[in-house]
């Protein structure tokens, strides 16, 4: 594939993106896969892709005096192609601006007639010789923010009521770094050493991670292809999302609830902390997302993990109350705590989402509570940055549970660094900026025994 087509492909997933508010990383995996990109395309395939949606508000604030019209007016096609040029101009060493330029008018001409070409021509030259508009001149501080750091207004004035203005600012420029790559070792099987030896033979570049004991960071290759993937020694997961795993704490022989699990990463690491022996109930909501349950369960070879297509709201229809020694609510969210993998998030979620999302936590929590025995615990966690979610909820839910009390020895089953952040022993905070992860949040609560 020529690079005007590498270019060509990206104009359209950003149009299907931006139309049918489809996600980009599932798009990109179908484009790669039916265009059978080679690896040397698909690396700045994807990088234009996630990078234009990225940082799209700062692209547009370059673009817009250079543009007679809103741009917001223009034909969909043209706004995104002078996005993604002016991308690979501004954020790419590799691409040559002559050549990202010329790319941009051809794909113009093919698409539209000569007028618009035309325009894209000259809209790229002005800004060539005019420069680049400064972000630090706009004077409201929530609308600088918003544009130096591409996000949206409604998200950066959030944060900055939630955290302070320092840490929103933390966050947005955390969330424009590129994501590592990680997985966790399956401990049944392999020693962290041993998996990283097995990449490295392969020609992967591996190490363990300084803040997670079974995590591993690669830094070149991709995991899924990997031996050690295939012969489940691995499974790829964020360092963050571990932490949900150390958090519950479950051991060999006990009866546990992953009640919220499709694909089923966290029960998967649940699974092997108890060493494959126990009960493991594994429900979701969606049929074709259970199945994803049960292909972990059989690469990584934990049997005990038990799929159930099940609402988590009714789980009591179907357990017994008490039967469960912990239980672990991994609850859909609104994902702002993972913008830097998908950065869609952003321009799609809005502050009714975290409302209505809230809502759902708060009832899956009180619905599975009667199910874990006194003495029991059950982990809250989510992978988004706000506080209508997450601790809002966690109050509410002790509030209306007289019998659920913070579990302050949470704190001490999570790896020693990230101890260091905990904002009191039974709850944590974790922003992208912290440890260059994915924002999360943790939660546990134990019963008290009814005497
Ligand atoms: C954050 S994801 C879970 C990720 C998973 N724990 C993992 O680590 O792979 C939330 C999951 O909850 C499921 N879900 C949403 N509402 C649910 C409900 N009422 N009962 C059970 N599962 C639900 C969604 O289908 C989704 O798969």
């Amino acid at each position: 594939m020529t690079k005007s087509n590498v270019r060509e492909a990206a104009l359209d997933v950003l149009l299907k993106v931006e139309k049918n508010q489809a996600y980009s990383h599932l798009l990109l995996n179908q484009t790669i896969n039916t265009h059978n990109l080679a690896p040397r395309d698909t690396g700045l395939f994807t990088e234009i892709v996630y990078g234009t949606i990225q940082h799209q508000k700062t692209l547009d604030f370059y673009l817009s005096p250079f543009v007679k019209k809103p741009l917001g007016k223009l034909d969909d096609w043209v706004r995104l192609l002078l996005r993604l040029t002016v991308y690979q101009t501004v954020y790419l060493d590799r691409v040559p601006e002559r050549a990202a330029f010329y790319e941009a008018v051809q794909i113009a001409k093919k698409r539209g007639h000569k007028g618009i070409s035309g325009m894209v021509n000259g809209v790229l030259r002005s800004l060539q010789r005019e420069g680049l508009p400064d972000p630090d001149s706009i004077n409201d501080p929530i609308e600088r923010m918003a544009v130096k750091y591409s996000h949206p207004e409604w998200l950066v004035s959030r944060w900055t009521e939630q955290f302070g203005e320092e840490r929103a600012a933390r966050i947005c420029r955390a969330n424009l770094e590129h994501p590592k790559q990680t997985a966790r070792v399956n401990r049944t099987k392999v020693t962290v050493e041993e998996a990283v030896a097995l990449l490295e033979e392969d020609g992967y570049e591996a190490e363990k991670s300084t803040i997670i004991p079974d995590g591993v960071i690669v830094k070149k290759g991709a995991i899924a292809k990997s031996r050690a993937f295939k012969e489940g020694y691995l499974s790829i997961q964020d360092e963050s999302s571990m932490l949900a795993g150390y958090a519950l704490g479950a051991e060999q022989g006990e009866a546990v609830m992953d009640s919220c699990a499709a694909p089923g990463g966290k029960t998967a690491h649940i699974a092997e902390t108890m060493n494959n022996i126990g009960r493991l109930e594994a429900l979701d909501i969606h049929q074709h997302k259970a199945a994803l349950i049960n292909e972990q369960k059989n690469r990584l070879d934990l049997d005990l993990i038990n799929a159930k297509v099940l609402d988590a709201r009714k789980a009591g229809e179907v357990f017994e109350e008490a039967s469960f020694d912990r239980i672990l609510v991994d609850a859909p969210c609104s994902g702002l705590g993972v913008i830097k993998r998908k950065p869609d998030l952003k321009w799609t979620k809005s502050a009714a989402d975290t409302v209505r999302l809230g809502k759902i936590q708060l009832d899956i929590l009180q619905a599975v509570w009667p199910l874990l025995r006194p003495g029991g615990t059950l982990v809250y966690s989510t992978c988004t940055v706000d506080r209508d979610e997450n601790s809002t909820i966690a109050a509410s839910f002790l509030e209306k549970t007289p019998d659920a009390r913070p579990d302050e020895g949470m704190r001490d089953r999570l790896p020693e660094k990230l101890q260091q952040v905990c904002k009191s022993g039974a709850e944590l905070e974790l922003f992208p900026d912290d440890f260059g992860t994915d924002g999360f949040y943790i939660h546990a609560f134990t019963k008290m025994s009814s005497c």
